[in-house]
């Protein structure tokens, strides 16, 4: 029996050790299987984290709970959820991966879209919008590609700065430079045969301040200059020929002269000789004659060679005298043809001097001119005390004219200003174009008291000018701003004062007239 029991005792402890043994073995197991569940929800953690907080904070709680040895059932609600949330964060990460797509494509073909660009870095571009941007399924294989698009707009980006800094070296802005063209452009009157040259060059200069138009401008400018120099030298040097020529033939007209006269004198002279022989021969012959007969015949044979001779002397005396007379009115003419060429020559310097003081533009008196009369009447103010008014006019928005409707449509207006300016003033008024579009005007005799209601007059004569571009009716007016020399002044300080009259003017609006004392 003992045996029995003891069989009994010792298979029931080994089925014990064996249920032990395998409970030992299910708790490793279980403890394994919560050991990698809580690695895999670290893993998804990480590589989740960050694209969703909530998602964040449900693995942490999951690992937490496993850690904790919290039972499954009490974590199937929270997988649940994880579970959940994951779906979502599918739907949204293709959602963004259709972004990233969208956004890397537009970016390409817009790239493409660019001129300039290498032909291996467009052919790459191509590839990488045509092929390699749709073979990419998950969002980290954007990379390489994001990658190889930032390396083609680097080399984009280089080839278009340097282009860029080419460009803008050769076209740097210079509107000084234009504004100072145009006015030298403006002083200078040329020849008919280059206005419309010069109106095109103007025109340029008005548009356009890139320097390299800038000195295209200066260059043509320059040739016209100088053309019209090597015009005038010509016209000068063949001038100086012709006169040259003319000098020499009077002085062979004066030297034949001078020659034939000497050669007449001598003929006369031995024919006087000759006639005086002759005579005192008769007066011996008659003297020794000893009849009335011989003498008779010998005073007729006298006589006759005398009369001869005599008629010899009247003729040559007579010729002398014609071909004195002859060669004085070859002289007279040529003397006139002289004076002729150099009365036409001294008018053409005259005129040339006359036409730099005008503008070429308006036909008014330019700045040089200006500044000559202004300095004039300045000395007779300080002279006499001579009350002048000084009065500076400026068209106002004139850029807008040009702009709109073109440079020669501006030239026409300064003209037609021009003409109505010149028109509205006293006989004993000065108006000058000073540049651009701003005039002066001189009123000698006129105090500033009285000036206001003529420049009023003035001002609204312009305004009222019935100005029509491209069948549009336009309204063009002047600003203006006078002032009177007064004890203590200089030309300068005058001119400063009526230019801040007319800055008042500009600023208080335009089209007025403002004074300063
Ligand atoms: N057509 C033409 N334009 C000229 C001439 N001389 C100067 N200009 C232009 O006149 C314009 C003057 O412009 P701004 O000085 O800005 O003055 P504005 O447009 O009249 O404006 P406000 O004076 O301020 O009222 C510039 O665009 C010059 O190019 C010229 O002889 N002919």
């Amino acid at each position: 029996m003992a045996k029995f029991v003891t069989n009994k005792d010792a298979l029931i402890e080994k089925k014990l050790k064996l249920a032990v043994k395998a409970r030992a073995e299910l708790e490793n197991a279980h403890k394994d299987q919560i050991q990698t569940l809580s690695n895999f929800a670290a893993k998804l953690a990480v590589s989740s984290k960050g694209q969703d907080v909530a998602l964040d904070n449900l693995l942490a709680k999951f690992r937490q709970a496993l850690s904790k040895g919290v039972s499954f059932d009490d974590l199937a609600p929270l997988i649940n959820t994880i579970t959940q949330s994951l779906k979502n964060q599918e739907s949204v990460n293709a959602e963004n991966h259709q972004k990233l797509s969208t956004s890397i494509s537009d970016a390409g073909r817009q790239l493409q879209k660019l001129k300039g660009i290498p032909d291996d870095t467009r052919r790459k571009l191509r590839n990488l919008l045509d092929h390699e941007l749709n073979e990419v399924n998950v969002s980290y294989e954007f990379l390489p590609v994001f990658e190889k698009l930032i390396g083609i707009y680097q080399k984009v980006l280089a080839v278009k700065t340097k282009v860029k800094e080419a460009h803008d070296s050769t076209t740097s802005q210079k509107p000084e430079l234009a504004s100072e063209l145009l006015t030298l452009a403006n002083e200078i009157t040329f020849e008919d045969d280059v206005a419309k040259e010069v109106i095109d060059i103007k025109t340029t200069l008005s548009q356009s301040a890139e320097v390299d138009v800038l000195l295209d401008c200066a260059i043509a400018i320059i040739q016209i200059i100088a053309n019209s120099i090597a015009r005038e030298r010509q016209s000068a040097q063949g001038f100086l020929v012709s006169l040259n020529q003319t000098l020499e033939e009077l002085h062979a007209s004066i030297l034949s002269t001078t020659n034939s006269t000497k050669h007449m004198s001598a003929e006369l002279s031995g024919l006087n000789k000759q006639i005086e022989t002759k005579i005192k021969l008769l007066n011996e012959q008659t003297q020794k004659a000893t009849s009335i007969s011989d003498l008779k015949e010998l005073v007729d044979g006298e006589l006759k060679l005398l009369r001869q001779d005599l008629v010899k002397r009247e003729q040559l005396e007579q010729k002398d005298k014609a071909d004195l007379l002859e060669s004085f009115d070859q002289i007279n003419s040529r003397i006139n043809v002289l004076e002729t060429k150099v009365n036409t020559y001294k008018k053409r310097l005259s005129e040339q001097q006359f036409k730099s003081l005008l503008d070429g533009l308006t036909k008014l008196p330019n700045r040089a001119a200006f500044d000559d009369r202004f300095s004039q009447e300045f000395h007779m103010f300080e002279q006499h005390d001579n009350e002048t008014t000084l009065v500076v006019i400026d068209v106002d928005f004139f850029k807008s004219i040009n702009d709109q409707y073109g440079h020669s449509a501006g030239d026409k207006t300064l003209q037609v200003i021009a003409r109505a300016l010149k028109k509205a003033i006293r006989k004993s008024d000065f108006i000058a174009r000073y540049g651009g579009e701003e005039f002066v005007l001189l009123m000698p005799g006129m105090a500033l008291q009285h000036a206001q209601p003529p420049l009023e007059k003035i001002r609204n004569t312009i305004k009222a000018i019935p100005f029509k571009f491209k069948d549009k009716q336009v309204q063009i007016t002047v600003s203006l701003g006078a002032t009177q020399f007064k004890k203590g002044d200089t030309p300068l300080a005058a001119f400063d004062r009526a230019d801040d009259a007319l800055y008042e003017a500009k600023n208080s609006g335009r089209d007025r007239l403002c004074i300063r004392k």
